[in-house]
């Protein structure tokens, strides 16, 4: 039917993976099973490696989700899909492999946060990205620092190691107008109507503001409170600012607090924060590039 045509265009079936790529490494346990570091063998090139064990059409319909994300997200600040197998059950995915990590361990490692030339040059990446991924009706819903990964040579990619193909099947069934209309009532109509509301997008600008002051202090804030308390607090409080403001440019807490609006229509899109001072042209990696030196995230070769 459709639907299996319509995800077989980006899986190989049938196809042994261990053909053409080989196992070198493991980098970590995800919440879905092993990660490894696997190398081509045809042209050596790099990958991080999932397999998901794939127990019925549910799992598989999710999965497909994000791999067709990834297959139609081709971007410098995204992590690129190698290829991804269907074999023996599981979904082989090979992501391109970023040699520097993510962000929250670099800084955890260093035990020290990133200082503001590093900032900006990676808050310049991310809404870049963010742009992109707005302008193909794709919502993160999940950026952090710890979705922030680096390559050796320095560029910025945004990934999403938690389970986000459940978030963006919902921007699929968008797609989709429900029911016949003659006995809609009319909120639901409103919604259905208004299906790309805007402030959908807007959520991942407020975690980008949040990510903003987790990178200058290595935690977002709020961090010791207990997460129940946190989601009551989000509702009610002030927008959370920096621990010692004086510290910051103006800019940089400009930028910040246009993030941080609590009304998502009067929050800035990604497309306007990329003419923000704090940001605009800038795009000098050199600081990145002494901190991926410094932090040299080595995964453990097999
Ligand atoms: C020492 O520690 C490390 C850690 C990471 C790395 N490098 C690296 N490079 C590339 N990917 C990974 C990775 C690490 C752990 C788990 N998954 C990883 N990549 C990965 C990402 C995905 N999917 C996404 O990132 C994704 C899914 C949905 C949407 C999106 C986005 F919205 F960003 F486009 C992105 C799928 C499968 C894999 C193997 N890790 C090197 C050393």
């Amino acid at each position: 039917d459709k639907k299996k045509g319509q995800w077989n265009v980006n899986i190989k079936k049938d196809a042994d993976p261990n053909q053409f790529w080989e196992i070198i490494g493991e980098i970590g346990e995800g919440a879905f099973g092993a990660v490894y570091k696997a190398r081509r063998k045809d042209n050596n090139e790099l990958a991080a490696l999932k397999q998901v064990e794939i127990k019925n059409e549910e799992d598989l319909e999710d999965f497909s989700v994000e791999i067709n994300i990834l297959a139609e997200c081709a971007h410098k600040n995204i992590v690129g899909l190698h290829e991804a197998f269907f074999f023996e059950n599981k979904l082989w995915m090979f992501i391109e492999y970023c040699g520097g990590g993510a962000l929250d361990s670099i800084m955890v490692d260093l035990e020290k946060p990133l200082t503001e030339p590093m900032i900006r040059y990676v808050a310049h990446e991310m809404c870049v990205a963010l742009a992109f991924l707005h302008e193909h009706k794709v919502i993160h819903r999940d950026i952090k620092a710890g979705n922030v990964l680096l390559t050796q040579e320095g560029d910025v990619k945004l990934a999403d190691f938690g389970v986000s193909a459940k978030n963006t099947k919902t921007a699929q069934r968008r797609d989709t107008f429900i029911g016949t209309p003659y006995w809609m009532a009319p909120e639901v109509i409103l919604c259905e109507t208004l299906k790309d509301v805007p402030y959908d997008y807007k959520a991942d600008i407020w975690s980008l503001g949040i990510t903003m002051i987790e990178f200058a202090q290595i935690e977002p804030p709020n961090k010791e409170m207990h997460p129940m308390r946190v989601l009551i607090k989000i509702q009610k409080a002030e927008p959370p600012n920096f621990d010692k403001p004086s510290r910051w440019s103006k800019d940089f807490r400009d930028f910040v607090s246009k993030c941080l609006v609590k009304n998502p229509e009067q929050r800035v899109t990604a497309q306007e924060l990329l003419e923000h001072p704090f940001i605009k042209g800038y795009q000098d990696k050199k600081a990145i590039l002494d901190l991926i030196c410094e932090a040299k995230a080595e995964v453990v070769e097999i």
